[in-house]
């Protein structure tokens, strides 16, 4: 559901602009490609409904005296306005939807499903939320096979849109030249799920009954389905599944799933340390870099909190808005580093869960994510009080104090906790790093003599 924040107030008043999540702005795509019936409340559970002739959107905002909620994509770009914005019940706003301009920002967008696509009758329609096997049989249905790629991670199993796409331009290589197009679809329940196919089916025009569309998924029911399915865990744990790869997948898609999931001494990673401030993660940090960089052949950069804040968010405070900006910025570097196959340890407080959630799907959009909470408690991190920052807290001086004036929410999904009261700074690292070998990430065939 979006928030108030995401709407802010334009010009006169008359006028409301509201962000579009991801999932609303591919079920705005699909309303106005007419896969969606107008009446579909956007971004929520599909078959949700309002009066005919209006529109819904999931949303918290003060829409009385508005006369257009111009609807606009991450990039500002105003793609639809609903008309004559009513609150017809808490959290939800209904109006007229008229279509502004198509979205250019996103993967595949230039290769987007068109209103003359839904008017050709292709012997065969499926959407691809997981590649194609080698011997999975669409001969049979020729060339005009419709291949359809789900944009968005949610539609293709995790699998970065344009990897999927070179999948899917194998596989109509494979069929004799199939055509491959993107779709804005992401899917979220079965049922929602199936009622968003049926739409699908409806919206193709060439046919006297709705089209039938297959949908290849990891949970389709298929023998090609229940191997990718085990393949897609393999890729996930430590160790080569590239055996497994090449057994399922044809031998150019397995390159391609290797590029987008290597083994994991090769794939990036994102460690993240968490804790107050004094609680040790820029010392286990800095050491732990310096071992990873002298010992194994993986290349590695620190994001410090200290250096971040000077170089990088150098203006920002400590409220929680300034805070959220401070660390989605090193979770986009770090996430980076990832995405180029590189170990990006980063040292912030990031006191809230959420916004640590939010870094761990950055990084895991690129390769691994290892969370490491350096659980010092308050009482040993005020005794150290390094820079005089707890004192200071104490006495009022410095405001929004993490763990003084400030929450810190203790995290309830990491992968390593170290409390450094009583263990020395190479012991706790010694513990980073142990757990980053056993895992897999630093083999010990390409580590350096040391
Ligand atoms: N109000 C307040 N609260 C917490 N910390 C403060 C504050 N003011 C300054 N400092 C110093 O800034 C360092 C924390 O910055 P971070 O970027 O790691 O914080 S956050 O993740 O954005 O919450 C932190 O450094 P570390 O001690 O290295 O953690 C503090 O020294
Ligand atoms: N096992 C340990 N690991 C890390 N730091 C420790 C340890 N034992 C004592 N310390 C000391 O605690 C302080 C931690 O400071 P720092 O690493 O800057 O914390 P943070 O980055 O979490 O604010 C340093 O003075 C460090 O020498």
């Amino acid at each position: 559901m979006m928030s108030a924040a995401d709407a802010t107030r334009l010009g006169s008043g008359r006028s409301l602009t509201t962000v579009l999540g991801a999932r609303a702005i591919r079920d705005l795509e699909l309303a106005l490609l007419g896969v969606l019936p107008p009446e579909q409340v956007l971004g929520a559970a599909i078959g949700s409904r309002v009066s005919p002739g209006l529109t819904g959107l999931p949303l918290e905002a003060p829409v009385d005296d508005v006369d257009t909620l111009l609807l606009v994509d991450e990039e500002q770009t105003p793609l639809a306005a609903l008309e004559s914005p009513l609150a017809v019940e808490p959290g939800l706003v209904a109006g007229r939807l008229v279509a502004l301009r198509r979205r250019e920002s996103g993967r595949g967008r230039d290769r987007a499903l068109t209103h003359d696509d839904l008017a050709h009758p292709w012997s065969k329609i499926v959407v691809l939320s997981r590649p194609l096997a080698a011997g999975e049989c669409l001969e049979e249905h020729g060339s005009d096979v419709l291949l359809l790629v789900p944009d968005d991670r949610t539609g293709t199993d995790g699998i970065p849109v344009l990897s999927m796409l070179t999948l899917a331009d194998h596989a109509a290589a494979r069929l004799g030249g199939a055509t491959v197009r993107t779709i804005p679809l992401s899917w979220r329940d079965p049922v929602s799920d199936e009622s968003l196919t049926a739409a699908l089916g409806a919206a193709f025009t060439a046919y006297a009954e709705p089209a039938t569309i297959t949908v290849l998924r990891a949970d389709d029911g298929t023998s090609a389905g229940a191997g990718w399915s085990r393949l897609r865990s393999r890729l996930d744990e430590a160790g080569d599944p590239i055996a497994l790869a090449r057994e399922l997948l044809a031998p150019e898609d397995v390159e391609v799933v290797e590029r987008w999931r290597p083994p994991r001494s090769r794939r990036g990673l994102v460690v993240m340390f968490t804790g107050l401030s004094g609680s040790g993660k820029s010392t286990i940090a800095r050491v732990l870099v310096q071992r990873i960089s002298h010992e194994t052949a993986r290349t590695v950069s620190l994001l410090d909190g200290d250096v971040v804040r000077q170089l990088i968010s150098s203006g920002l405070g400590f409220d929680r808005e300034s805070r959220l900006v401070n660390l989605r910025r090193i979770g986009w570097i770090a996430a980076e580093v990832a995405r180029h196959g590189g170990i990006a340890v980063c040292a912030p407080i990031a006191p809230y869960a959420e916004i640590r959630q939010e870094l761990r799907e950055m990084a895991e959009a690129n390769g691994d994510f290892l969370l490491v909470h350096v659980s010092t408690p308050l009482e040993e991190c005020e005794r150290r009080d390094l820079k005089g920052l707890y004192a200071k807290a104490r006495a009022g001086l410095v405001t929004e104090f993490t763990g003084i004036s400030d929450p810190y929410e203790v995290p309830d999904d990491a992968d390593l906790s170290i409390d450094t009261t009583d263990v020395s700074v190479e012991e706790a690292t010694q513990t980073v790093l142990d757990h980053l070998r056993a895992g897999g990430w630093l083999t010990t065939g390409a580590d350096r003599a040391h």
